[in-house]
């Protein structure tokens, strides 16, 4: 007689994407997914902050299946959402093959990866290939020893990409190459500029130990240790909501054209003064004259801008959003509106 037993389907592989503020994280996601063309992906998005600006920079013409979970960090605050979209997007497992999560920059990899380890509904149903961190060479030896999320993402990676090699001569590369090793010595540490990397690296990595993991926190598995009463983790990621308290974001939405010339006074001015606090700055600009979107990205003083998609027949706005110490909603939503056309 033949058997009837149901079918099994094969777990779906996530890539956990995570790393400081502005280290590269969409960069590489945008990469992956322009490069990987014959791979379907479904993109878990989380943003720090009151508007989500990163799925305006994902390339979707590659149709990928995006789902933003915004306004929370899924290590802590919003990590019900994380499993309830884990739950919808396995219900369209057979659309796309490959998951990617990127978290916000101020996110604890442990906690996502356990939600993926340990979460009875979710086990069966998806297979963590790898955690991966992206490291900004220009700015992570300012944050290492000051800031633990940093060395946490560290030393949680199996994968370091150590990513704006182009902004650090080669003296300083070594140096944090032999930083990171010190900090996670089976870590796969891979080089790049703008996360041009190879990706079969990172996808079919297969790399996530959990060996690793229980000896560096031995209740990783323990469901006591999973959430607390809040929400939050306990154990090696107890001290995530402090850091989160302390920064902040400032989110502002205007509708209509601003004017160039204003846009980058204030935002030399902002950067000059309050380069040190501000951790992120990012937006999605209407500038007066321009068809383009005008895309900024910044972390502490430095500053880039670039032309993205036409507006077309959207209507036009600017957003900007700014994640740090100590912000001045009111003088931030002032200077920002004065930009203006
Ligand atoms: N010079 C230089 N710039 C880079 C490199 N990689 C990324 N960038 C730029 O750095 C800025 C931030 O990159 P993102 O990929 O948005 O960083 P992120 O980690 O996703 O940022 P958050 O989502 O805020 O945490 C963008 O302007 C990128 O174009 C690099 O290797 N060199």
């Amino acid at each position: 007689m033949v058997s009837k037993k149901p079918i099994k389907k094969k777990p779906i592989p996530v890539t956990i994407l995570t790393g400081g503020l502005g280290a590269g994280k969409t960069t590489l996601l945008n990469h992956i997914i322009t490069s990987r063309s014959e791979t379907r992906f479904a993109i878990i998005e989380n943003e720090f902050g009151e508007i989500g600006i990163d799925q305006d920079l994902i390339d979707e013409t590659q149709g990928p299946t995006v789902v933003e979970l915004s306004d929370g960090c899924i290590c802590c605050t919003i990590r019900n959402d994380l499993v309830k979209a884990l739950s919808e997007i396995y219900e369209h497992r057979d659309e796309f093959d490959s998951l990617i999560i990127e978290t916000t920059g101020l996110a604890e990899p442990g906690p996502v990866a356990q939600v993926l380890i340990a979460e009875p509904e979710l086990t069966e149903k998806f297979k963590l290939n790898a955690v991966v961190t992206l490291v900004d060479a220009e700015y992570v030896m300012k944050h290492i020893d000051t800031e633990e999320i940093v060395s946490n993402q560290i030393g949680f990676a199996d994968i370091i990409v150590l990513n704006k090699l182009d902004r650090v001569d080669e003296i300083s590369s070594q140096a944090i190459r032999s930083r990171l090793t010190e900090m996670n010595a089976q870590a796969n540490i891979v080089l790049s500029e703008h996360a041009r990397i190879d990706t079969e690296a990172v996808l079919s990595a297969d790399g996530f130990s959990l060996d690793r993991v229980l000896e560096l926190d031995p209740d990783f598995l323990a469901p006591e240790q999973r959430q607390n009463s809040t929400g939050s983790f306990m154990g090696l990621f107890d001290r995530v909501p402090s850091y989160h308290d302390e920064i902040s974001s400032v989110g502002i939405v205007i509708p209509g054209d601003l004017d160039d010339q204003k846009v980058e006074m204030w935002l030399t001015f902002l950067t000059m003064f309050q380069g040190e606090d501000i951790l992120r700055l990012k937006g999605v600009l209407s500038i007066s004259g321009k068809e383009e979107r005008f895309v900024i990205q910044g972390v502490h003083t430095t500053l880039t801008g670039s032309d993205a998609m036409p507006w077309g027949d959207a209507a036009r706005e600017s957003r900007i959003l700014i994640i740090g110490r100590l912000l001045d909603r009111p003088m931030l939503e002032k200077g920002f509106k004065n930009c203006l056309a």
